[in-house]
């Protein structure tokens, strides 16, 4: 199975919200990243709105229906009793479960798989019964991946924020990826997909690509956007597939 790029749209939206004014378009740009290439849209709506909000959910929800039937929404965010309705009123194809305080700068680490099993089984199964792909949001630690399994999901999705901060310290890089490598090998054993995100950049992902071959969807939004500022949304959506080697 070909791997997927889904552009993160929070960093567009925050733009966006800076003024009362409805440019730069988040459906926009989503358009012209899915138009370039890209295989899906994600968006992580915070509590507080600081970025994408509800009211962008089902416009990113009617764009791809109406122009790119083959491409996928996915939401992230923390399963409240909120998000939970949010999500089945949008009927994305993926939600990605994230355990991140509302007062968290951005996501900063994975689930406690182990100790949170109680808590996230049941939400798994009631996404699963609704019909969506449930990846859950993972540290580099293989220890915890047949908890995560355990709990019904469908992925794991790493998060890939440690890894990005090696920007300039190869050696570092080559250990947190090693660590990125074995999490991924075992849940490809334990049964589940594998997903990415967090900090991904046009430098970083050739390695990561290369080290977990059965990377199922990487997620991208802030380095993304950052070069999109500089090459423009289609060049760098496929700046960014030919880093993938997709
Ligand atoms: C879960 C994750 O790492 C990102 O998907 C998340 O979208 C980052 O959130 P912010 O865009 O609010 O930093
Ligand atoms: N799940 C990661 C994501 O969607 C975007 O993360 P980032 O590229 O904005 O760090």
């Amino acid at each position: 199975m070909p791997a997927k790029l889904s552009v993160n749209l929070n960093a567009v939206a925050m733009l966006r919200n800076r003024r009362d004014l409805p440019w730069p378009s988040v459906t926009g740009i989503g358009r012209l990243a899915l138009a370039a290439g890209a295989h899906g849209l994600t968006v992580h709506p915070r509590p507080d709105e600081r970025h994408t909000r509800n009211a962008d959910l089902p416009e990113i929800r009617a764009l791809i229906d109406d122009e790119f039937p083959h491409a996928e929404f996915n939401i992230e965010g923390y399963p409240t009793e909120e998000f939970l309705r949010l999500v089945e009123k949008n009927q994305p194809e993926q939600v990605t479960l994230v355990p991140d305080d509302p007062a968290q700068a951005t996501s900063d680490h994975g689930w406690n798989f182990a100790g949170q099993s109680n808590f996230l089984t049941p939400i798994v199964k009631r996404l699963k019964k609704g019909g969506f792909r449930v990846s859950l949001f993972s540290d580099a630690d293989p220890a915890g991946i047949e908890a995560a399994a355990n709990t019904g999901a469908d992925r794991i999705e790493l998060y890939t924020g440690p890894y990005g901060s090696f920007h300039d310290d190869l050696a570092g890089g080559r250990k947190e990826l090693e660590r990125l490598g074995k999490t991924a090998e075992a849940a490809v054993s334990a049964g589940l997909a594998v997903n990415a995100g967090h900090d991904l950049t046009v430098a970083n992902l050739p390695a990561l690509a290369r080290r977990i071959p059965l990377l199922a969807e990487v997620s991208i939004g802030h380095g993304l956007t950052a070069d999109a500022l500089e090459y423009g949304m289609p060049e760098t959506v496929r700046r960014f597939l030919k880093a993938c080697g997709w």
